[in-house]
């Protein structure tokens, strides 16, 4: 599973989008670590704000079969340039993914914007800065 291949997964996902509001479907594939490929379409809602990400759906797919540990991200939109993730998912994929995590953000003309997890969320809120241990 390539780059490529990752991104190509990504369009592929896009296509199930479901968004009657805003229209813009966005696709995902999230690459484990044990080489499964768990895609992600944007889901809209009449209450919008109960709208999921592709990027999230793809992230709570794999985290619902027991797979925490990921290698590549790939992110498809029609956009001008790459797609950018929203701040909610990047949040949640730095729950998951490991800080220098590649991830390539591309859009449907073959844009490609090769980054990474802590790129996308400089420092990061994460709950290894608090001493749980330590709390009553
Ligand atoms: O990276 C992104 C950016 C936007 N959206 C969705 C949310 C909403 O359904 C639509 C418009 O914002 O695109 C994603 O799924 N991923
Ligand atoms: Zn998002």
């Amino acid at each position: 599973m390539d780059k490529q291949q990752l991104m190509e997964q990504a369009v592929s996902a896009r296509g199930n989008a479901y968004v009657p509001y805003s229209k813009f479907p966005v696709g995902a594939a999230l690459l484990s670590k044990d080489g499964t490929v768990y895609t992600g379409c944007n889901i809209e809602n009449a209450g919008y704000s109960m709208t999921n990400c592709a990027e999230r759906t793809a992230v709570f797919k794999a985290v619902s079969e027991g797979i925490k540990e990921f290698a590549a991200l790939a992110v498809a939109a029609d956009t001008k340039g790459p797609v950018s993730p929203c701040g909610a998912c990047r949040q949640v994929l730095a729950e998951f993914c490991a800080p220098d995590m590649p991830v390539y953000l591309t859009n449907l003309e073959g844009a490609v914007s090769e980054t990474t997890i802590a790129e996308l969320l400089p420092g990061a809120f994460s709950t290894e800065d608090l001493d749980y241990a330590a709390r009553k």
